[in-house]
């Protein structure tokens, strides 16, 4: 299979890693300083399971050209410059899953109910990726894994229970979905594929949304960010929101809170939005942040800590010049 890895950052390069060990046709649009260095050496994870190093044909959607699915791992910020330059590598038959973490661009397609179709434009500003690619070609994609890139070309992987949750936009299960889903499993990430993708989303989106602030309050890390009681109990109950606006969104889903954050004291890891804060990249405050707080209103749900939290981390984001409010 002919899979490109649109965007092999920390968790790009994770799974283009993944994919050419498991023996797909792999390759990665990246550019800058990762660019050459997969040039030079190639991709190299540092993971429990093992290093892995991985050849792969690298360069922009032009050299690559057409693939029989495109995994698009650009930060929520990226992807109107990702819509601009991904035809080349779309044939008339490519699936395009979009792994990434936030509210998607096409979560209200095929939703059915009185939402059905509505557009979210600080996820897709100007329709650009709904142009570009289309919800036909689309599978929605939910990623756990903490991955860092240490220097250019090598990705630390933390934790060896890797994920990747494949669905399509309607909640049919689709070969096409099962294909890429195997293609990663062969690689050792675990592929999987639910009817339930947003849920999915909702799920992983909890532990961003009420974690996520707070990190960029506390500038440390999950666990020592979760070792303050104080600290603790406010991620705690903007948990309990988060699910709060699943349910109230008909994604409800059971959670023993307690295991989940004993789960993320362990965590070293610096989410991947605090990266960006440390090293002055554009932030994902819309779509981890802002956008499920939109839905929360939408549904009529409270969300008092996560209003608060959110708040005072976008403020942090636009004072340093890394969010513009719309
Ligand atoms: N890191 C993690 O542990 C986790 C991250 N996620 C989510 O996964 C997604 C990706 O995050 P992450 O891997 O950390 O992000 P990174 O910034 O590490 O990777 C994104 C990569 O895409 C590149 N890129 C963006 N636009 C283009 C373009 N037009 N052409 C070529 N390359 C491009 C970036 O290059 P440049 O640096 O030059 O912009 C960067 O190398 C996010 O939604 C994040 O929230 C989910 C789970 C865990
Ligand atoms: C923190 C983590 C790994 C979620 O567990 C994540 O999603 C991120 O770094 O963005």
């Amino acid at each position: 299979m002919k899979i490109c890895v649109f965007g092999a950052g920390a968790i790009g390069g994770h799974l283009a890693v993944r994919l050419a060990k498991g023996g797909a046709e792999t390759s990665v649009v990246a550019r800058g300083a990762q660019l050459d260095a997969i040039r030079r050496n190639g991709l190299a994870i540092e993971a429990p399971d093992g290093r892995f190093e991985a050849r792969v044909a690298a360069g922009s959607a032009a050299e690559l050209g057409p693939q029989d699915a495109v995994i698009v791992t650009v930060k929520a910020p990226s992807l109107p410059q990702m819509a601009e330059s991904i035809a080349p590598l779309l044939g008339p038959d490519t699936t395009v899953a979009f792994v990434m973490n936030g509210i998607p661009w096409w979560y209200f397609d095929r939703h059915g109910g009185a939402l059905d179709g509505r557009r979210l434009p600080a996820v897709d500003p100007g329709d650009a990726v709904r142009n570009a690619i289309g919800v036909g070609r689309t599978l929605g994609g939910v990623v756990y894994s903490a991955c860092t890139v240490t220097e250019p070309g090598v990705v630390k992987v933390e934790h060896a229970n890797n994920r990747v949750i494949l669905g399509e936009v309607d909640g049919s299960l689709s070969p096409r979905a099962q294909a890429l889903a195997d293609a990663l499993s062969a690689g050792g990430v675990s592929g999987e594929v639910t009817p339930s993708i947003r849920r999915e989303v909702w799920m992983k989106l909890m532990g961003n949304l009420a974690q996520g602030p707070f990190t960029i309050l506390s500038r440390q890390g999950i666990g020592g960010t979760l070792a303050d009681p104080a600290v603790r109990a406010a991620i705690k109950r903007a948990m309990q929101e988060a699910m709060a606006i699943a349910e109230a969104l008909g994604q409800g889903f059971e959670f023993e809170l307690e295991k989940r954050i004993a789960a993320s004291s362990r965590l070293a890891h610096k989410p991947s939005i605090l990266q960006d804060l440390e090293l002055g990249r554009p932030m994902e405050i819309d779509a981890l942040f802002r956008v499920p707080l939109e839905l929360a209103r939408l549904a009529g749900v409270e969300t008092p800590t996560l209003d608060l939290s959110v708040a005072l981390a976008t403020q942090a984001a636009t004072a340093a010049g890394l969010y513009r409010p719309q």
